[in-house]
């Protein structure tokens, strides 16, 4: 039996299933993963026991990533699982601050209780009068599963679209319209933009990188979209744009103290993935990366190990060694084996920045000597014994 850890409601209905072999528990102490969705894990005592970590969504600036791989620690993300979502509310949002809608509906809801309303509407409709989306233009920053997205969205509207991202994938540079301009620099992305919109993770280069230079340079007026994560605007400069006009509206996915109180804006309660179809699509791929890991020690979509898989564990052993990315691991671990006389059917290392790992199956099973032998190895951070 394998035990999971929970942490958030995973879906709407509570719903999560890892099938046969799998028990949830109440104490993270009694399990061997969790799943989890937006808790700061920041501070939070993370037990021994725990080997992998799957977060049902993108962003994982929640999680201390690079800790947990010195621990040890597969941490996993569900990379474009809610990407759909996140696009379809973000052009909800240009709608939304585009064309009066809230206010429209508002003013109707006030004037409920007049028996000519549908003459005063006529009347009254000319404070909502609002721009269209075709022919304007976007800065789309970031073009990953999101980003690309909606910046293909924004041509299918008719838009005029920009998008920068210096570190963009082959996979998303080939989903993404040709109609979409690449840019090179921020500063020429923001430049005229009628409409801005974030899709970056949060990370030391993004913090903080829309701040009053950025918000200058585009078109009076413009809408700055945010469901990408709080810290990467500057709060004070976005602010102060509102009040001078330099925006017109502000829509962020984080009720912030400071947003809260800022005019014009349109604020959700970081809900940018929150369909019934992403939650599952989330669940589902977190689910199968951690029973992968568990049951294979295959890892898939890790943010702090490398991409490993030698299919199901069938030889009579598996065993995963989590290390550090130095010299002559492999030397030290083989040297081991042989000391053991095992022989192993396959062997596979691969790294990550700081972190690597190395998976191998044996014809036997190793004496518990050979295991504590490899455990001790400098810079190994767990040896597990997946069969
Ligand atoms: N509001 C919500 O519910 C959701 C928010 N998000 C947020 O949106 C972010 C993006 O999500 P995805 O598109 O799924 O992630 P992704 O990893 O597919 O795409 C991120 C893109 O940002 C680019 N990038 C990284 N650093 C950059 C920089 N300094 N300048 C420009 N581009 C840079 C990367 O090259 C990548 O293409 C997530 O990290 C998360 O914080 C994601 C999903 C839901
Ligand atoms: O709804 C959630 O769990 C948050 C989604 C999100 O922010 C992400 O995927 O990065």
């Amino acid at each position: 039996m394998r035990y999971i850890k929970t942490i958030d409601d995973i879906t709407k209905d509570g719903n999560v299933e890892f099938g046969e072999g799998y028990e949830f528990v109440e104490r993270t102490e009694d399990a061997d993963a969790i799943l989890m969705r937006s808790t700061d894990l920041h501070g939070y005592e993370l037990p021994d026991g725990i080997r992998a970590i799957a977060r049902c969504g993108a962003g994982v600036n929640n999680i201390p990533v690079e800790e947990y791989a010195k621990r040890g620690v597969v941490v996993f993300n569900s990379p474009g699982a809610n990407a759909n979502a996140v696009k379809e509310i973000v052009i909800a949002m240009m709608i939304l601050s585009s064309r009066g809608i809230v206010q429209s509906m508002e003013w109707v809801r006030n004037n409920a209780g007049d028996p000519d309303i549908l003459v005063n509407a006529e009347k009254a409709k000319k404070a909502f009068v609002g721009h269209e989306l075709k022919g304007k233009r976007i800065g789309v920053i970031g073009l990953g599963n999101v980003g690309s997205k909606v910046a293909n969205a924004a041509v299918s509207l008719g838009m005029n679209v920009y998008g920068y991202d210096p570190f963009i994938s082959v996979e998303h540079a080939w989903a993404l319209s040709q109609d979409v301009q690449r840019v090179g620099t921020l500063e020429d992305l923001c430049r005229g933009c009628d409409y801005l919109t974030l899709h970056v993770p949060s990370k030391a280069d993004t913090v903080g990188m829309i701040s009053t230079e950025q918000l200058d340079l585009l078109a009076p007026g413009a809408v700055l979209v945010n469901f990408a994560r709080e810290t990467i605007v500057d709060e004070d400069a976005v602010d102060t744009a509102l009040h001078r006009g330099q925006l017109s509206w502000f829509a962020t996915d984080f009720a912030t103290p400071k947003t809260v109180l800022m005019p014009n804006t349109f604020i959700t309660t970081h809900s940018g993935a929150g369909t019934g179809e992403a939650e599952a699509n989330c669940a589902d791929m977190a689910i199968s990366e951690l029973k992968d890991y568990l049951e294979n020690g295959n890892i898939a979509h890790s943010v702090n190990y490398p991409a490993c898989s030698m299919g199901k564990a069938r030889a009579a052993s598996r065993i995963a060694c989590l290390h550090a990315n130095v010299p002559n691991m492999i030397g030290q671990i083989t040297r081991i084996l042989a000391d053991d006389n095992a022989n192993v059917q396959r062997m596979v290392n691969e790294s990550a920045g700081e972190n690597a790992y190395t998976m191998f199956d044996t014809d036997e099973h190793l004496d518990s000597s050979t295991i504590e032998a490899l455990k001790r190895i400098p810079a190994v951070y767990r040896v597990r014994v997946i069969k």
